[in-house]
Parts: structure tokens; sequence; C-alpha cells
């Protein structure tokens, strides 16, 4: 792989493409899905390692890993000031030092987003005035999108009016494993319309949908309904984001882009801890998607750990050392 990113990393998530407006429910495009399990499993394995970014080349390619990052707190133990402080972190994600050791003490470096829950959508609001950075709200029922249907439209209209930029919704999984279409896109069609100007990022639970071809329909059901992302995982499944189901995902974006022409964004999240598996993610956009794929406004990683190790990683680049964990708290 080259180096790609020999410029400063773009940190506001200005959108240079229209929104997907969504189409009609195509069923021929659902049921045309195939999906070949052992050749995604082969193309996955040539990412780690036999694809790394140049050493050179890693700091850049970290710096702009951190201004893809949805910065993110999902416990029930959130307050307001442990959101406040994540919201400083997303503001300043890495150290002054670190940054002027490394020469780019000029670059305005941030989050691409700070992803909470609906109670505490205010108060990141409130934390991130003066900056570009959009709060996103997990909302309708997260995670198991198990409340009644008006309960989690209501919910992001709640969020939105909060001043979430972002909707993070969860798919009803008992409609694709019963295979009910349908009812999928009707739902996320109607979530959609109920977020208005913020963007929706669809998350399919991927560890509960069986199959990768479940999987894939899923995704294409989602883009035709209108999703500006389709996202893997809430953190909360047995398995959350992997390199397949990425791979099935992305390959969807792309038939459907080919399909109507219309660009999605894509959001791996939950279990992405390391700066290694974040180049791999890197790495499977550029390649698969191209090198637009790269800015946050098609691109983010859900991560509460994420950000933590690419400090460290920075550091090790600049001194030689790791240090410890607890020198970076907070993601
Ligand atoms: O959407 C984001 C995920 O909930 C974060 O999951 P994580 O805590 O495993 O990074």
């Amino acid at each position: 792989m080259d180096d790609g990113l020999r410029t400063a990393p773009e940190t506001s998530a200005t959108h240079s493409h229209e929104r997907n407006p969504g189409t009609e429910l195509h069923l021929d495009w659902v049921e045309d899905v195939r999906v070949n399990k052992s050749a995604v499993e082969r193309r996955c394995a040539t990412l780690p390692g036999r694809r790394t970014v140049k050493k050179e080349w890693q700091i850049a390619w970290l710096l702009k890993a951190i201004t893809l990052i949805d910065l993110t707190t999902l416990a029930g133990d959130d307050t307001p000031g442990n959101v406040r402080r994540l919201c400083a972190k997303a503001r300043q994600p890495v150290r002054r030092d670190l940054l002027e050791g490394l020469g780019v003490a000029d670059l305005p470096i941030t989050t691409g987003a700070v992803c909470v829950y609906h109670d505490l959508v205010r108060t990141a609001v409130e934390s991130l005035e003066g900056t570009s950075i959009p709060v996103a709200a997990v909302s309708t029922g997260f995670p198991a999108g198990l409340t009644p249907l008006d309960v989690r439209l209501e919910e992001i209209r709640r969020s939105v009016a909060d001043g979430a930029k972002e909707i993070d919704i969860v798919i009803h999984r008992a409609n694709v494993l019963t295979g009910d279409w349908r009812t999928l896109y009707d739902e996320v069609r109607a979530m959609r319309a109920a977020c208005g100007a913020a963007h929706m990022k669809a998350i399919l639970a991927t560890g509960e949908l069986a199959t990768l071809r479940n999987v894939a329909k899923a995704s294409m059901v989602c883009m035709m309904a209108g999703a500006d992302f389709i996202k893997t995982s809430t953190g909360k499944e047995g398995v959350n984001a992997t390199l397949p189901f990425s791979l099935v995902m992305v390959r969807a974006i792309r038939e459907y882009r080919e399909r109507t022409g219309h660009v999605v964004g894509y959001k791996p999240a939950g279990g992405i801890r390391t700066a290694k598996q974040a180049l791999e993610y890197m790495a499977l956009m550029k390649e698969e998607l191209g090198r637009d794929y790269l800015e946050p406004d098609l691109f983010r990683f859900g991560a509460s750990a994420l950000l933590s190790d690419i400090e460290r990683q920075l550091e090790f680049h600049l001194t030689g050392r790791y240090s410890a964990f607890n020198r970076h708290p907070m993601a």
C-alpha cells in the first residue's frame, strides 16, 4: 500500500456528496445477494500483516484514524461528568507535547464524533460548543431494538431535538431472521424520516444475524430505506465488528452505489481496541471503496478504547517507549 495520506488529516465532518435518499424496496436486489464465505475469509486473511502501512507513514495513518473515531461511552453508569471528560478528549485527542514532538501541533485534530445514550446528548452538545464535532445518539431501544415502533421513533425525535446531529438506530433482528424484508424496510424508512436533517447510521447487529448472506441482505435493505451509514454492531453482541462482516458490508455498499449512484458510509463498531486493528480496517476501506472512504463523512470507527492505544503508539513512535495505559485515561 502507498502512503495515500501525505496531506494533513481533514478533521471536519463536511459532506462532499449528496445524502442517500434511498429507493423503493427492490426485493429482487435482496434475493440476488450471494456471499462466498470461504472467499470472504481468504480475502480477509490477507489484510493483517501483509498489507501493513509502511513505518514512515504510520503516524499519518494513526492521526487520520483519530479523526475517524466516534468516541463512545455507552455504559449504564455514565454520568454528565464522565461525558464531559470524554468530550474534552474528543476536542483534544492527543496530548499537546506529543503533537509538538511529532511536528503536527498546528493540525486541528479532533475525533469524528462523540457517541452517547439519549440522556447525555445535551451534556455532550454543551461540552462540544464552539467545535464542529457532532454528537451521535444511540436510539430505537438500543441495544436490542425491541421497544414499540412509535416509542423508537419518538426516541429519535427527542435526541434530534436535544441536538444530536447523528442517530445510530438498531434494526429489529427478527425481521432479518424471518426474511421479513418489507417490515425491515418500512421501519428503517420511518426512522430515517424521524431523523430529519440528522444523519442516520443503521446498526445491523451482525453477530446476531446468523449468516454473512443475511448481513449482506440486511445491508441492502437498510440502504434502500435511506441509511446514511451502515454499522456492524452495538458493541453489546457476543460477536461485534469483524473483518469478514466488514468485507460483506462494504461490498454491499459498492453494489448499491453501482445500482443507484448513491453513496453510503460505513461504521465498524465494537471490539476495535488496537491501532493495528484500525489500520487493517482502513486498508480494507481504501482497497475496496477507495481513498474517499478514509474521511469522516464516509467512515467511522465506533470505539470506546481505541484512542488510548493509538495515543500510546504515537508516543512509541516519538520516544521508542510505551507508556502505561493509565496515562491515557478515558478512551
Ligand atoms: O458503537 C460503539 C460501540 O458500542 C463501542 O464498542 P467498544 O466499547 O467495544 O469499543
